[in-house]
């Protein structure tokens, strides 16, 4: 065991898909580091604490060495008390056929309630990865309530496009991902986001010459690829992304808390600053580089006419789930 104070870190659908296989990893030491225990605390509904039971079982039968302890809740004030990391994953998950925007109402509740418990529970460390859907409203609506809380320590997932993203490039070049660098999801994580390749680097040289400028792939079959990659995976399992979803979970905290390597840039949906016109306050996904346990803005990049009409449609999306949420009472007007 290692000398290191265990981080506690809180989960909410915890008895969930996505968290059976998160909690594991989380446990596992993948989420903060191999040297840094952690201690669960793991939220569900009172109906599913039965379920969790038979997690927490689990969880003990690995005897995960850098696991120093677990606890469960149905009370979401008393589930991030001294929670350092806030991973809300509990939600309800679109079926076949809904977009992620059907979710709105309600799983907005969920996130009106878990902000403002945050808001008077959470220790000043506290970062927030919301996972729900749909993740960047949630996001906000969280943010919105909880306004002691610094906004830059709310984030929402948009991880899983952008490594779905990094498999399609690494597909379509023959290159393994792990030489692809800067890739970018732009927007919201719904069908109009935009996964931007032109700042990309495969093997160090421009992404859109390595798909030998393929603009036909590029707009007919990558980008509606990662789009739709949420609906595809529904279609072929009957339920949604969990173990992808939980590796992502994975890599969003991870990057934020132990920074990104080399100079690259992970995706992240970040409240705005306004940057790349994005309208502050909304929480949309940007290129971010962390470092100290922050997160930045990766400022300067070109966007030519194309990527600007699309970051901008996705944009317009997000402005509509932001005022959808408000008329529904669910942030301060
Ligand atoms: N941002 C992203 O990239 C992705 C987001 N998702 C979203 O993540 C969410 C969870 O997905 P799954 O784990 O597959 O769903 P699931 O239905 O298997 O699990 C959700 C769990 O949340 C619990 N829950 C519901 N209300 C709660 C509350 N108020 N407090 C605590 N727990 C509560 C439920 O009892 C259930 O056990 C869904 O909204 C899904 O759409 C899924 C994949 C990717
Ligand atoms: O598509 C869904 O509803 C689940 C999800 O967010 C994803 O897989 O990206």
């Amino acid at each position: 065991m290692s000398e290191k104070q265990p981080v506690k870190v809180a989960v909410t659908g915890a008895a969930g898909q996505i968290a059976y296989s998160l909690l594991f990893r989380i446990a596992n030491g993948d989420m903060l580091g191999n040297e840094q225990p952690v201690h669960l605390n793991m939220l569900e509904i009172p109906q599913a604490l039965g379920a969790l039971e038979g997690v927490c079982m689990e969880l003990e039968d690995c005897a995960f060495p850098l696991l120093a302890g677990m606890d469960t809740f149905d009370d979401p004030a008393r589930a991030f008390e001294g929670a350092s990391y806030v991973l809300l994953v509990g939600a309800r998950p679109r079926t076949k056929g809904m977009e992620r925007k059907d979710l709105l109402e309600a799983n907005g509740r969920i996130f009106t309630e878990q902000g403002r418990a945050l808001n008077d529970n959470a220790p000043d460390d506290v970062r927030v990865l919301v996972v729900g859907n749909p993740a960047n409203t949630n996001c906000l609506v969280a943010m919105e309530n909880a306004p002691d809380i610094p906004r830059e320590r709310f984030t929402a997932m948009t991880r899983l496009d952008h490594n779905r993203a990094l498999a399609q490039l690494a597909r379509k070049t023959g290159v393994p991902v792990s030489r692809i660098t800067r890739m970018t999801i732009w927007g919201n994580h719904s069908t109009t986001q935009y996964p931007d390749v032109f700042h990309a680097l495969v093997d160090g040289r421009p992404a859109f010459d390595a798909i030998g400028r393929d603009r036909n792939w590029l707009e007919n079959e990558f980008i509606p690829t990662v789009q739709k990659r949420g609906a595809a995976v529904i279609e072929a399992r009957g339920a949604s992304s969990a173990a992808s979803a939980a590796n992502a979970a994975i890599d969003h905290v991870r990057d934020w808390a132990l920074g990104t390597a080399n100079g690259d840039w992970v995706s992240m949906a970040v409240p705005s600053d306004g940057s790349y016109g994005v309208d502050e306050g909304l929480v949309s996904s940007f290129p971010c580089r962390c470092a100290g346990g922050n997160w930045e803005i990766v400022q300067g990049l070109e966007i030519d006419e194309f990527s600007r009409s699309r970051i901008e449609a996705s944009v317009a999306e997000l402005r509509e789930e932001r005022d959808a949420v408000r008329s529904l009472g669910l942030v301060p007007a």
